[in-house]
């Protein structure tokens, strides 16, 4: 289990916090989605979570012992953020190799997360030889080849089609259920939250607190059970109109 105190984050020259006093949890094996209005701190708790933000009083335990910004290993944490992020002078292979030592088995390691992703014959083609929807299999694949305990997705498939974006949420789903780390999703999108994850962690305007947690006891995938997922989402928007206001129904 691993356990989110931000105390207080404030950007120089901010006049109100980003973040004061957000409490979160995560299980092993558990998938959250956060969902929040734009603005409300999702980027800057991931960013604290991650360590890319060290200006921030926070704590983070991992099965009760506290963890201090260089003993984050443990968690092996994978990323995914709005853009691909890939470098554009490596090949799509090199791409997964920067993330990896240089071993023979972590070659093996990301040609078989390429093959994961569907993307096996492109190990040798540069990012911009690929669609959009190709470049983000290889931030997934990229995510998961460094086998995360807790992998941090920042609206990984903001503009990207919708088929595309449901083609790589079912390669998500998929890489997942082999490994189950932890994940924290940030989303606008209270529809693919649901479709997503185990628990809904619903975020007040800023400073983000968690204002709502809804768990989805449904299996996966769950365009199979699209009525059950149609009634928590009708519940939401009746008992809970007010919180909703700025997130994507
Ligand atoms: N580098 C920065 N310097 C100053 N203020 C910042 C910086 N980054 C974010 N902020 C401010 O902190 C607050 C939280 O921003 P953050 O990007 O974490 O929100 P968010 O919920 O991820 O938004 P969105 O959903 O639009 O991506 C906002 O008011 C934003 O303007």
């Amino acid at each position: 289990m691993l356990t989110v105190t931000v105390t207080h984050k404030a950007y120089p020259h901010a006049t109100h916090p980003a973040l004061t006093d957000l409490h979160l949890s995560v299980a092993d094996g558990e998938f959250v989605a956060l969902v929040g209005p734009s603005g409300c701190g999702k980027s800057t708790l991931l960013n604290i979570i991650s360590g890319l933000d060290k200006n921030a009083t926070f704590s983070l335990q991992l099965d009760k012992q506290h963890l201090t910004v260089q003993q984050r290993f443990p968690l092996n944490m994978g990323f995914m953020f709005q853009e691909s992020r890939l470098m554009p002078w490596l090949t799509v292979l090199d791409n997964l190799l920067l993330v990896l030592d240089k071993s023979k088995q972590s070659r093996e390691q990301a040609l078989h997360y390429l093959a994961a992703v569907g993307l096996a014959d492109h190990a040798q083609q540069f990012p911009a030889q690929l669609s959009g929807g190709m470049q983000r299999r290889v931030a997934l694949a990229r995510a998961f080849v460094v086998q995360p305990r807790l992998l941090l997705m920042d609206e990984p498939f903001i503009s990207v089609d919708a088929p595309t974006a449901e083609r790589l949420r079912s390669v998500l789903l998929a890489l997942w259920e082999t490994s189950r780390p932890m994940v924290l999703f940030v989303t606008h999108d209270l529809r693919e939250a649901l479709s997503l994850a185990d628990r809904v962690l619903f975020l007040s305007a800023s400073p983000a607190r968690v204002i709502l947690e809804q768990t989805i006891n449904l299996a996966r995938p769950r365009e199979m059970q699209m009525d059950a997922l149609q009634t928590i989402y009708n519940q939401l928007l009746t008992t809970h109109p007010d919180l909703l206001s700025g997130i994507c129904r």
